[in-house]
């Protein structure tokens, strides 16, 4: 998805920034950093969401390479921005379709209200906007919302809908949509799916049938497992990957509405834990408010007041020793 969009992002993040910055001033106007300034800092984090783990490396590091020295708001605010990149560059991994799979078969799964369908239809847009032909299956067949919500953006957006009757069975509209798709040459399929998990076992097997169905008419489909996350559930998205993780073999993740949330430390937790590639980022409801991830971006927007152009020499010049 286009780059250059890092206003956006920046905006979007701005309740998480304000939060970790007013924490922050509270702690740092130009004082040596001892002991009580670092376990302040940790609980900052730890509060951002940032998950103790890298809390605690943080803290390490800032141990290890200014414990006693004077330092400023705007060094740890540096400091701390090139630390979430280092953790966010090795998931920084841009979605790309295979334009050879014809199609590259996406299934999109997550808990209901993450923005299944909402990412379908930004990423039907963008690839349709670069010529691809893109086609969408309403997989979530008991949810009447759902469908209609899915074919509104296949209106919008320009790209066939494959949808069943009510209630109809989920797996076979996939192998039909697999192989309508085939026919007419489409580059991708979306499989949009029900995320009903208050019912476990029931939506396991669902989505088990969705994959091992559409695995008879291509062995190497579905291609991509896209797991969409909500980042305003903040820690509940860690059970939500646990729980997909055991349903399904997730090849990566999408995270909306880091528009307006101060939970968005919650990505770097997500990073840190799972190491699953982040492939984009959703920062509003439109069809173009999705983002390729970029941990530089992602780490100077959530600390503010940080050069992403610096950071990202930086973190590459480190990455190469
Ligand atoms: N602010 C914001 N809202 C978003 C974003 N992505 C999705 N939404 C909104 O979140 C709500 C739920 O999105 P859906 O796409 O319906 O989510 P879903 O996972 O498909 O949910 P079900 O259809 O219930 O299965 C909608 O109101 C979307 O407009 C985002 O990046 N930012």
């Amino acid at each position: 998805m286009a780059l250059g969009f890092f206003s956006r992002l920046k905006e979007g993040l701005s309740r998480s920034t304000q939060k970790l910055g007013t924490n922050l001033t509270s702690v740092f106007t130009k004082r040596r950093l001892d002991e009580e300034s670092l376990e302040q800092l940790e609980e900052i984090l730890i509060a951002a969401d940032f998950g103790p783990e890298v809390a605690e490396n943080v803290i390490e590091t800032f141990r290890k390479t200014r414990f006693g020295t004077e330092v400023s708001e705007k060094e740890i605010k540096d400091a701390l921005a090139k630390e979430i990149a280092k953790v966010l560059s090795p998931v920084t991994v841009p979605f790309k379709p295979n334009l050879e799979l014809k199609p590259h078969v996406v299934l999109m799964v997550g808990v209901n209200g993450t923005g299944k369908t909402t990412t379908i239809g930004k990423m039907a847009r963008f690839y349709g906007d670069q010529g691809l032909k893109t086609m969408m299956v309403a997989g979530d067949t008991f949810r009447a919302a759902a469908v209609e919500q899915l074919q509104i953006w296949g209106d919008r957006v320009g790209a066939p809908v494959i949808s069943g009757k009510p209630g109809a069975d989920a797996a076979g509209l996939a192998f039909e949509a697999l192989k309508r798709a085939k026919n007419e040459g489409a580059d991708l399929l979306f499989v949009d799916t029900a995320g009903r998990l208050h019912n476990k076992s029931a939506l396991m097997e669902e989505l088990a049938k969705i994959i091992r169905v559409m695995k008879k008419f291509d062995e190497t489909a579905p291609h991509s497992v896209l797991l969409v996350l909500d980042a305003t559930t903040g820690q509940n998205a860690i059970e939500q990957v646990r729980i997909f993780k055991e349903m399904v073999s997730v090849s990566g993740l999408v995270i909306t509405k880091l528009d307006g949330t101060a939970r968005g430390g919650i990505v770097i937790a997500l990073a840190q834990q799972f190491q699953l590639p982040i492939h984009a980022v959703g920062v509003g409801e439109k069809a173009e408010d999705l983002r390729d991830f970029s941990a530089e971006e992602f780490a100077a927007g959530l600390v503010g007041d940080t050069d992403v152009e610096v950071l990202t020499t930086e973190v590459i010049e480190e990455k190469e020793g």
